[in-house]
């Protein structure tokens, strides 16, 4: 990535690019990446806002332009992944120039899929994860997606010769751990007890140390590979389906939404937008300050503000019409645990029958009742970042998504 630094085109490969951050990585990159030349997503399912690219017509979209489809051919009779080639035009902070996007269906728990897609990129951001606290999937496939698929996009980068891996990794390595201890306004080397239980973190924990641990490794041409972390708090914005989902259930219950956890217990949250950026500018960095980064991990951070997980919800929903009802809660603890439970005895009862997944769980009641937030400088340290989008933009930016979309079936 060095030398020929302003002519040499990148290409850039995003796992989960369909998802809900990876979809503001692909934008961002496609905004503010200048040594862009490809751009990979693969996903197990392709978004169609993939296709929207071309015209621009969603979240204001910068880009537009031509684009062609190229069926790329099967290697030594390994099967490729569905592959859809498009040339856009994307007008760019710095200009207008093309960049060839490249759509990949895909899987990670597949490895010869992430090999062929990972083969020839120079920087792959690894987001895709199965992201479940509710019980709709089991352990294993938690583990094979989050564990395995994250073994197999190392595995590949050594092999074909990629050098510079960015991992989505969560606050949830972390903790909040099941004792239930309040990690406050802590950093990267704040001493937290981090025990894991349930198969959602302790999955992303084990992901993130292979990725940290397969630092420095030699891959396929004698350079090291360059690895680091990125730890996002629970991140809201344009996409996020749980605030619409608390949207559109304060809607059936006339316009409120009745608090359950005390305003005291602080949780933090990000921004996607500079989630997205967080990402952006790592990889970018990760060959210049491989030394200093390489091996390291993260918090994801931004302007957002300290507040208990309703209460921030309430910065998007009140102006949208919806109220919190209670200055505390109006459903005793004891009660909360009681009804968590039996949503655990409920969806194993229903599981021949349903699918029986609601937001409460003991699991979900431990996290949004453990303060957890961070405060840190270490990404402006390492690698310059600081939060693109204000919190009075984040806050506009996720209204607005709200507003638009929050009542309608999209
Ligand atoms: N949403 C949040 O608050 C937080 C998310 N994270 C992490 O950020 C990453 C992205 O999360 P979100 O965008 O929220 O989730 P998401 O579910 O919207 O996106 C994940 C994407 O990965 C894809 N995917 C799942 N299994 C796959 C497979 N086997 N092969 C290929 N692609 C697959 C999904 O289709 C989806 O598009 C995850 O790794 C998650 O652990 C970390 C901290 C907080
Ligand atoms: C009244 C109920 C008890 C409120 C339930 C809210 C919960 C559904 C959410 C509260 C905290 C959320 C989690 C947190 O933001 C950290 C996360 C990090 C991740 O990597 C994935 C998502 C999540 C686990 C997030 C999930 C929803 C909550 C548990």
């Amino acid at each position: 990535m060095a030398d020929s630094a302003q002519a040499q085109k990148l290409v850039y490969l995003v796992t989960g690019g369909c998802g809900f951050l990876g979809e503001h990585v692909v934008r961002m990159l496609l905004q503010r990446e200048p040594r862009l030349g490809e751009l990979r997503v693969f996903d197990l399912h392709l978004g169609p806002w993939l296709e929207e690219l071309k015209t621009g017509s969603r979240w204001g979209s910068l880009w537009r332009g031509g684009c062609g489809r190229f069926p790329i051919p099967s290697q030594a009779g390994i099967p490729t992944p569905a592959v859809e080639q498009m040339i856009l035009v994307s007008v760019h902070m710095d200009g207008i120039r093309p960049v060839r996007v490249t759509a990949i269906q895909g899987d990670v728990t597949q490895a010869h899929e992430v090999a062929a897609a990972v083969a020839g990129a120079h920087v792959v951001i690894h987001t895709a994860g199965l992201v479940d606290v509710f019980g709709r999937a089991s352990p294993k496939i938690i583990h094979e997606v989050n564990v395995q698929g994250t073994r197999n996009v190392i595995e590949a980068c050594v092999q074909t010769g990629t050098r510079f891996l960015v991992y989505t990794s969560s606050m949830e390595v972390v903790g909040p751990n099941t004792k239930g201890d309040p990690f406050y306004r802590g950093n990267e080397d704040t001493p937290y007890e981090a025990v894991h239980r349930h198969p959602y973190p302790c999955s992303k924990a084990l992901a993130e140390w292979l990725v940290l641990e397969a630092n420095g490794r030699k891959v396929c041409g004698g350079l090291p590979l360059v690895t680091c972390a990125l730890r996002p708090t629970g991140i809201y914005g344009e996409g996020h389906q749980i605030m619409r989902d608390f949207y559109r259930q304060g809607l059936r219950l006339g316009g409120r939404l009745f608090r359950a956890i005390p305003a005291s217990v602080e949780h933090g949250r990000v921004y996607v937008g500079n989630v997205a950026w967080m990402h952006v500018l790592a990889a970018r960095e990760l060959e210049r300050r491989a030394a200093l980064m390489g091996g390291q991990v993260y918090f994801c951070y931004d302007g957002s503000p300290y507040k208990s997980y309703e209460d921030f919800n309430m910065e998007f929903l009140g102006p949208c019409g919806l109220r919190l009802v209670g200055t505390r809660p109006l459903v005793p603890y004891w009660l909360l645990v009681f009804l968590a439970a039996l949503n655990v005895l409920l969806q194993w009862l229903l599981r021949p029958l349903l699918l029986y997944a609601p937001l409460l769980n003991p699991y979900t009641l431990a996290v949004a009742n453990t303060t957890f937030t961070v405060s840190t400088d270490k990404a402006q340290r390492h690698f310059g970042y600081e939060p693109l989008f204000s919190w009075e933009d984040s806050r506009t930016r996720t209204i607005l998504w709200v507003q638009a979309t929050g009542g309608s079936a999209q």
